[in-house]
């Protein structure tokens, strides 16, 4: 029978038991050794959870106390200098120095870089290195785990971040190439093979996901230069695991690597069966990644099952595993769990735990089992019934869909003359300052929400808590002098699964939790038809908010692109036309924003880098209608009215002209971690019009020195005009308490006028 496993496991926990834990431990409520404890018991459920739905091995190291790219890191002892006195004397506290910075009487820390793994909505902790970077093996976490699994009863495969996509992934502080460090890198990764061959392991996964990148001839040598070295020094079984897309031109180079086995995606990539099939040599196992990894729908048996038997006429039992496409870190764990979905959706849907029984399933079936041949034949019912359910098709919404032309996206005059009106309107001086969006969620605020959800707060009171909220949060930056308000998003739970709540065609879960980064979950909405707004979502809020201030109050919307990049979108329906739906609900949200008095109106797009496909060849047609949305969103309203847009963790240098072509009035951009880096790409396209890049790195609890943002604006001031620039955080404030932010955007405000004196005593 085929050899039934996955490439990871999720490890938040079923009820999120690893980020209370993680938050107690940051705020001194829980000991080292309660924390490891916790996260050990995790360990061990999810290792339970997966042989019981029917995995015939599982992993380990796929489990991180906040990211597994940072230990990576660690693992080679990549622990850049000004951590390490730290991490000496306390290797947890300079883990999450590394993570998430420190500052204390003692120290002052700024986090690591921290920026999008690939094309999804997981972050990783970039890895810095130098070009006189050391490296050492630091194998104690992955023996560690290893064993833990072995004394268990399990069958384990350590899984380890592969070393060229480690160097892909790392930034090298001196502009040094870090593939350069390969040389010095590979003994410190042997160290670690051997440890583990040591400690009995037989297979170790090695995730090489750059493998589905396009590839320069410099990283395919350093693979084969890699590949070579540790087949030839190292005893355990290496199965390379490649994701998130098909292996294209990287085929040969992937067949050609001396290792015993080969993962595979099959889910985003199924046309690849037969070149990997055919070009698999003699011997080597293949785990065939045929369930999606990155989508919660339960998959047809229809498409499925003939893969699976194809693959194993042509393998055998021996080589074949049967996996999902990638890590089921990317979907919650359990949807046995959900009770409160629309409809049959419930029966419909597969979480982590499903998949890996789905697995089970398909393995069996292969093999001539009566009882998961039938079940398949069910599973195929309950798909194929899917298109006739209440909600799914509905014809005046993909009738709008038809009806869309080009004038949809246009704004009436062009960005200088736009410019020049809204300058008449609003009056604000030079640099002005401004916001992301939400203000502190406060424990009072998210309390008294689950208490409203569970029916023990009504509608009133709830609401009456939002609106104090709203008032503390006008009434602080009224006193801070921020120039252009927010009302703070107090009523939201998350950007987009507060939409996806109030628009028909989306479900929400109750438990489905997908980490983010580091303790931070979200809950993606599930799109399972065609998207409609039934009523206003924001209106009341805003205009509440502008009742109580004249100075401006910014609308606050998520753009369609980033409704769609993380939600769990149906696989019925090409993506790009689920996305014009939403476009079209948000334009009449925006309209009728303008309508109640609302100025200025933010269009969130944080999402629309990350939603680019991994391959060049496919950008142009993403962007195309990416863009499109974004303009259909907005181009609704008056030349008077404001329309900004926020990205963060965005890479802009290769999408700068689609970035320009969105055409938003004022863009605001995370920046600050990486001192202003992202700038250059606007400077060097001449970016027109308005733009924030962030002063404020607002995912480390730290507060930023007045000088620190200081420095920040002078560097874009270099590069920028002046009657462009705005000044704000990096991104919402949702994450911090009140204490920081007050003090973080007092001091911002001091910079900006600061600033402001300067460019009037320079004119
Ligand atoms: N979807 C999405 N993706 C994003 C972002 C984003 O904001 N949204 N931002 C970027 C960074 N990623 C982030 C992801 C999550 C969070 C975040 O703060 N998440 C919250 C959960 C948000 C949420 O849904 N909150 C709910 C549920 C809160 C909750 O846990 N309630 C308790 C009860 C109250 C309590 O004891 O606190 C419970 O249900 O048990 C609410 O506020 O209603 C968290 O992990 O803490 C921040 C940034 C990129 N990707
Ligand atoms: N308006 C949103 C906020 O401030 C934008 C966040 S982008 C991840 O939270
Ligand atoms: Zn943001």
């Amino acid at each position: 029978m085929p050899h039934v496993t996955y490439p990871g496991f999720p490890r938040i926990g079923r009820r999120r038991e690893l980020k209370r834990a993680l938050e107690g431990h940051w705020k001194g409520n829980i000991g080292t050794e309660e924390l490891l404890d916790i996260a050990r018991e995790l360990r061990s459920r999810h290792w339970a959870l997966a042989r019981d739905a029917g995995a015939d091995s599982v992993t380990v190291n796929d489990f991180s106390l906040y990211d597994h790219v940072l230990d990576a890191a660690v693992m080679v002892d990549a622990i850049p200098e000004r951590y390490r006195p730290l991490y000496e004397v306390d290797p947890l506290a300079g883990y999450f120095a590394m993570a998430r910075g420190r500052q204390d009487d003692h120290i002052d820390l700024p986090a690591l870089e921290m920026t999008k793994w690939f094309d999804t909505n997981y972050h990783y902790i970039v890895p810095e290195v130098s070009a006189g970077q050391t490296f050492a093996a630091r194998p104690d976490k992955v023996v560690r785990e290893y064993r833990e699994a072995v004394a268990a009863g399990y069958v384990a495969r350590p899984v380890l971040l592969g070393p060229i996509t480690f160097l892909c992934l790392a930034k090298a502080v001196d502009g040094s190439d870090p593939l350069a460090r390969l040389d010095a890198l590979l003994p410190a990764w042997g160290g670690v093979l051997d440890a583990l061959a040591d400690a009995g392991a037989e297979w170790v996964q090695v995730d090489e996901p750059v493998l589905a990148l396009d590839l320069d001839d410099a990283t395919r040598e350093a693979f084969r230069l890699a590949y070579a070295w540790i087949a030839t020094r190292s005893r355990v079984r290496v199965l390379v695991a490649t994701y998130f897309g098909s292996l294209d031109g990287n085929l040969e180079l992937a067949m050609s690597l001396p290792i015993a086995g080969l993962h595979v995606d099959l889910a985003r990539a199924p046309e690849q069966l037969d070149a990997v099939l055919d070009a698999l040599p003699a011997g080597r196992v293949l785990s065939a990644g045929v369930l999606d990894g990155r989508n919660i729908w339960l998959s047809d048996p229809s498409a499925i099952l003939p893969r699976v038997r194809k693959l194993r006429d042509r393998l055998g039992d021996g080589r074949l595993w049967l996996s999902t496409s990638c890590s089921l870190l990317h979907v919650p764990l359990d949807a046995g769990d959900e009770m409160r979905l629309p409809g049959n959706l419930a029966t419909w849907l597969s979480f982590a735990r499903q998949k890996i029984a789905e697995l089970r399933r398909y393995a069996d079936a292969a093999q001539g089992d009566e009882d998961a041949r039938e079940a398949l034949a069910r599973q195929r019912v309950l798909v194929a019934g899917r298109q006739a359910a209440p909600g799914v098709v509905r014809d005046e919404v993909r009738k709008r869909v038809r009806q869309l032309t080009a004038q949809f996206g246009r704004r009436r005059s062009a960005y200088p003359f736009r410019a020049a009106v809204q300058r008449e309107r609003f009056g604000l001086p030079d640099l002005p300052t401004t916001t992301i969006g939400s203000f502190p969620q406060t424990a009072t605020l998210r309390v008294a929400r689950a208490a409203h959800r569970a029916g023990k707060l009504d509608d009133e009171a709830y609401t009456a808590v939002v609106r104090d909220e709203v008032r503390r949060a006008v009434a602080f930056q009224e006193e801070a002098g921020i120039d252009v308000l927010v009302h703070g998003e107090p009523e939201r739970n998350d950007m987009v699964e507060y939409f996806g709540e109030q628009l028909d065609g989306y479900a929400f879960t109750s438990f489905g939790w997908v980490q983010s980064y580091g303790s931070r979950c979200v809950k993606p909405p599930i799109v399972y038809g065609d998207v409609a707004r039934p009523a206003p979502m924001t209106v009341a809020w805003s205009a509440f908010a502008q009742s109580l201030t004249k100075k401006p109050m910014k609308g606050m919307l998520t753009g369609p692109v980033t409704m769609l990049q993380w939600s769990f979108v149906r696989d019925d329906l090409p993506r790009a036309d689920v996305c014009r739906q939403i476009a079209l609900a948000l334009r009449d949200e925006v309209r009728d924003l303008e309508r109640a008095g609302i100025g200025i109106v933010q269009i969130d797009e944080p999402a629309l880098r990350e939603g680019l496909p991994l391959r060049r060849a496919e950008w142009n047609g993403y962007l195309a209608w990416a863009v499109e949305a974004f303009r259909i969103t907005a181009g609704g309203v008056s030349d008077a009215t404001q329309v900004h847009t926020h990205m963060c963790y965005s890479e802009f240098n290769d999408i700068i002209e689609a970035v320009a072509a969105m055409d938003a009035d004022v863009i605001s951009i995370e920046t600050s971690r990486s001192r202003m880096a992202l700038l250059d790409a606007f400077a060097r396209f001449r970016y027109p019009n308005g733009i924030g890049p962030g002063v404020y790195d607002i995912h480390s609890p730290r507060v930023p020195a007045e000088g620190e943002m200081a420095s920040l604006l002078a560097r874009a001031l270099q590069v920028l005009r002046p009657d462009q620039l705005w000044v704000n955080p990096d991104c919402g404030l949702k994450t911090r308490d009140w204490p920081e932010v007050a003090a973080a955007l007092t001091a911002m405000v001091a910079v900006a006028k600061a600033a402001r004196q300067r460019l009037g005593a320079a004119a």
